[in-house]
């Protein structure tokens, strides 16, 4: 567990993994504009002084970015895996490191830390095997002179704008489907978690990934940044993740070059226990999917509405598992439940359970800050939920469950789609025609069944409305990165 005297490479087995230069290029470069220090979230002490690099600077990695992609792009999809493959290896067999790494900047237990790790590597795993699946086709000509073939190409330079809350998996999740299309690749992390993007850096590096193929470019001047993303020529793919309200910004900026955008926005998931649903099944997946990551990932449940016959048994029993949680520092045995990332992220909880308070709605359990104080917060239930209130329009991002009652299925099913958000939606129930009713009316990128818990590099990760645009993961993932060229031949 770190506290004010132990640094962070002390608790490391490999120290030299905690790098804080900029990786331009192939060289580990300094930054024009200084250093920004990077918090660990559960102390509040500096972690580490990171390169805080120029808007030029960028532009000189972009440059290098251009240069390397048009020799990587010559690799055969094979050759290409060779080396994606040895980089998923390094990940692995230094993802405990790299778990300590990205808990103490990001806050997440450990264990889930961990797991990120294998998650984000699952994506360079993934897409390495895919780099030799990259298939054209032909087409039976128009004339009796005319063959028609379809060729996919790597589209070229690929910049990423990525958040605090999977420092590690939206990176590669991206990273993985770009570099084995034949793409290169400059990542501008969040701010708030640089050291686990600039530690990919420090394994593609081992990995023999070619000088100026990937890059990572902390800045402090993320609005700076996303403007030389999107207006530098050089770049031929904006992939973002992020807040919706940072996605339409990014958009209408790269529209001037209408360049190519893959966009992982906000979420507002329902997650629907019907009466016929196996309770705890059911309370097991909301805790999954309510408490990963203290509620701060864009596929957590928002909204949790619970039929009327089994409101008050579902509420007792989540109740109960609420209770057990144990909150503390990431890095300490036994935490279930870390910090929030900032200030900012507990006054929007405190935000939305004195919404719903006010509006006649009450607190189940929790509902105030941790004993531990600083960002920590009581994991909370608020119960008597209405459509009316805050959390119903909102991402929460943080550790509150509203319950919401409902009796209709075609009620619960307008209510849940009555967002401008549409990733990811759960729902509970055993009866098989309203299982297939259900899934197909629900207005989402992504519907969990009896589960709480879709993350996985196979399927298509993605939302629709004001969620996103494309999709990330499984074979669908490599379409993001290539350009389809159609071939007419006189022959
Ligand atoms: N759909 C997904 O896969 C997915 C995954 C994770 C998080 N998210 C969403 O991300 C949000 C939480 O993350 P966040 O707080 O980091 O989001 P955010 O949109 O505030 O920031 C995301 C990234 O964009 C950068 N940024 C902010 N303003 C910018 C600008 N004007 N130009 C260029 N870059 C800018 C930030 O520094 C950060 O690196 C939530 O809404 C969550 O739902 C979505
Ligand atoms: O926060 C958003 C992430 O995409 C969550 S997941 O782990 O990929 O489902």
């Amino acid at each position: 567990m770190l506290d004010a005297t132990t640094d962070l490479k002390s608790i490391l087995k490999n120290p030299d993994l905690l790098v804080t230069k900029a990786y331009v290029g192939g060289q580990w470069v300094d930054g024009d504009n200084g250093t920004f220090a990077v918090t660990n979230p559960a102390r509040g002490d500096v972690v580490a002084e990171v390169a805080d690099l120029s808007r030029a600077q960028v532009a000189g990695a972009i440059a290098q970015a251009e240069a390397a992609q048009k020799e990587w792009a010559k690799l055969t999809g094979k050759e290409r895996a060779v080396i994606l493959r040895r980089w998923f290896d390094l990940m692995m067999e230094n993802a405990a490191d790299l778990g300590k790494i990205l808990t103490a900047e990001q806050g997440k237990p450990l264990a889930e830390a961990v797991g990120e790790i294998g998650y984000g590597a699952s994506f360079i795993e993934f897409f390495g095997e895919e780099a030799k699946r990259v298939y054209g086709e032909t087409i039976p000509g128009h004339q009796r002179d005319k063959r028609i073939m379809v060729l996919k190409q790597p589209i070229g330079v690929a910049a990423s704008i990525t958040p605090w809350n999977f420092p590690n998996a939206m990176i590669t999740r991206k990273a993985g489907p770009a570099l084995a299309a034949g793409c290169a690749f400059v990542a501008r992390p969040a701010a708030e978690t640089p050291l686990s993007a600039l530690v990919l850096g420090a394994l593609a590096e081992q990995a023999g990934i070619p000088a100026g193929v990937f890059n990572v470019v902390p800045s402090s001047r993320s609005s700076e940044i996303g403007k030389e993303f999107c207006e530098n020529p050089g770049v031929r793919k904006l992939t973002f993740t992020g807040s919706t309200e940072v996605g339409r910004i990014l958009l209408r900026q790269a529209s001037e070059q209408v360049m190519k955008c893959s966009m992982e926005l906000g979420g507002n998931a329902p997650f629907i226990v019907f009466d016929d649903a196996d309770l705890d099944a059911a309370v097991e997946g909301a805790m999954l999917c309510k408490f990963r990551n203290n509620g701060q990932t864009c596929v957590c449940a928002n909204r949790i509405y619970v039929q009327a016959g089994v409101y008050d048994a579902f509420a007792a029993k989540l109740k109960a598992a609420v209770e057990a949680l144990q909150v503390g520092d990431g890095l300490a045995d036994g935490t279930t439940t870390g910090p929030l990332i900032n200030s900012d992220a507990v006054a929007k909880v405190e935000e939305h359970i004195k919404d719903v308070t006010d509006k006649g709605g009450a607190v189940l359990t929790g509902g105030l800050p941790h004993d531990l104080g600083g960002t920590f917060f009581q994991p909370t239930i608020v119960t008597g939920v209405t459509q009316d209130m805050l959390v119903a329009q909102d991402e929460t991002f943080g550790p509150l469950a509203p319950l919401f009652k409902f009796d209709d299925e075609d009620d619960v099913i307008a209510m849940a789609n009555d967002t401008i958000f549409g990733l990811a939606s759960y729902f509970y129930a055993k009866d098989l025609s309203r299982v297939y009713k259900v899934a197909e009316a629900l207005e989402y990128g992504i519907v969990g069944v009896n589960t709480g818990i879709i993350s996985t590099e196979l399927g298509p990760f993605g939302g629709v409305k004001q969620s996103g645009l494309g999709r990330e993961g499984s074979h669908h993932g490599m379409e993001d990165y290539l350009e389809m060229k159609y071939v007419c031949l006189s022959v």
